[in-house]
């Protein structure tokens, strides 16, 4: 539900191409996964340019409350393992990386974990989550539904083990249990059953990030991951820049005809946003990444539509779905429908709030079909979901009139998007 009291945030209109540096914090992703890591580690370490915001702060006031030790050191966080403990509550927030992979930690608690979340959390997909815990051999008491709230029943261990799952809707349901297995007692093999799994790269990144410290992962079959069980080495991360982050930004230079530079981009990397590349380059953008990792987007002034699969990217689409409703040719987002189950559902989201703005873009089974028409002012809904409301301010940029509600709901993934939107587009910061 849309909370119609939240107040409304007057998108600026770009007046001249923007010509901006962005420096983006740390990943969301990497971030997370890195704390969790930390914490199931065999010794102290430091998370370093981690992102801080809503998802991160949630996460790391989890692991507080299994009993590990988290302390801010200067811009980094030092990590000092401990026996996770029981007889606690984690509040998920709307985070998916908190909601599925925290689960699996507390069932190595020596007591109950009780979990709860917003009111939007509620309604994500936990249940999968839930049903392969169980299969490992820990004890789970919820009322049935397969959602947010339960309890995690933690035994002190767990045998883990073998366990078959469809992890259609969500790759966190893979995640988050291979993040653990390295601690359960027979490690564990996770094999999926069903449509496509989608966000590879962010499966990419749990099994990158578990084999830096010593894990040793098979995924050589397609469909099956095998963690072995064994120690987490303790590993010093430099955590990327949030390349998701990138996209309103980089969708600022293509909207504009301006120029948008993302320093620390890294040549190699397992997030999703590096596809920004291919994608703005499809839709009519001069793309550049230089030797010493700037990113370099121009806009070329006719914005195309795109026609792609963002299955592995599904992150990018609000905002993607914003530039697609203002371009010069139609749009077909496809392979998408696992977003039904994000932070809302993104496809209903998007195609009700561009449509209220004289839009004219279709839901189909699995994406959105969107046309460009001329689009006027209105209220661009966020639905307690920091894409929508990055979604909003990207249309706001060329569409005059446009308010966002509840724009403070960007704070899930950064701290300040409002004061890097000013800074983008010149404007004095509060
Ligand atoms: O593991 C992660 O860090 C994420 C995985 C993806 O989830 P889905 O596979 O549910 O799309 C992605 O959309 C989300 O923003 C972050
Ligand atoms: C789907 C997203 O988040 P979450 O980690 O809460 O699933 C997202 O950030 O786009």
């Amino acid at each position: 539900m849309t909370d119609t009291t939240a107040p409304l945030w007057p998108a600026p209109t770009a007046v001249t191409p923007v010509d901006a540096t962005i420096e983006l914090p740390g990943s969301k992703s990497i971030t997370n996964r890195a704390l969790v890591l930390a914490a199931l580690a065999d010794a102290p370490s430091l998370v370093r340019h981690p992102l801080l915001a809503r998802d991160t702060r949630l996460m790391i006031d989890a692991l507080h409350a299994l009993g590990t030790g988290i302390v801010a050191d200067g811009d980094d966080v030092r990590v000092t393992p401990a026996p996770f403990r029981g007889d606690t509550a984690v509040d998920t927030g709307l985070a998916g990386t908190v909601m599925r992979f925290v689960p699996p930690v507390a069932a190595l608690a020596a007591g109950d974990v009780r979990f709860d979340g917003d009111p939007h959390a509620r309604k994500r997909p936990m249940g999968t989550v839930l049903d392969a815990l169980r299969a490992l051999g820990v004890s789970i008491d919820d009322d049935g539904r397969g959602l947010l709230p339960f309890t995690v029943a933690g035994a002190g261990a767990v045998p883990g083990g073998d366990v078959t799952i469809d992890a259609s809707a969500s790759s966190q349901f893979v995640s988050g249990l291979l993040l653990s297995a390295p601690r359960y007692d027979k490690g564990v093999t996770v094999h999926h059953d069903g449509k496509p799994v989608p966000s590879q790269p962010h499966i990419d990144m749990t099994v990158g990030l578990l084999r830096e410290r010593g894990v040793e992962v098979d995924d050589a079959t397609a469909n099956t991951w095998r963690v072995e069980p064994g120690v987490v080495r303790a590993v010093d991360t430099v955590v990327e820049p949030d390349l998701s982050n990138a996209a309103p930004f980089l969708a600022a230079a293509v909207l504009t005809g301006g120029t948008v530079r993302v320093p620390r981009w890294p040549a190699s990397t397992t997030q999703p946003g590096a596809e920004l590349r291919d994608l703005l380059a499809q839709m009519g953008a001069d793309v550049s990444l230089s030797g010493n990792g700037v990113l370099t987007v121009r806009g070329g002034g006719t914005v195309l539509g795109l026609d792609a699969d963002l299955h592995d990217v599904g992150e990018l689409t609000p905002v993607l779905a914003a530039l697609a409703a203002v371009a010069t040719t139609p749009s077909h987002l496809r392979g998408i429908a696992h977003l039904r189950g994000h932070e809302t559902d993104r496809l209903a989201a998007l195609a009700a709030e561009i449509n209220g703005l004289g839009g004219d873009v279709t839901e189909t089974a699995d994406g959105l079909d969107i046309r460009p028409v001329p689009l006027h002012a209105g209220v661009f809904h966020s639905y307690a979901d920091h894409r929508m409301a990055q979604a909003g301010a990207v249309l706001g940029l060329v569409v005059p009139g446009v308010e966002v509600e509840d724009i403070a709901t960007t704070a899930k993934t950064l701290a300040d998007f409002p004061g890097m939107w000013a800074a983008l587009l010149g404007e004095p910061t509060a």
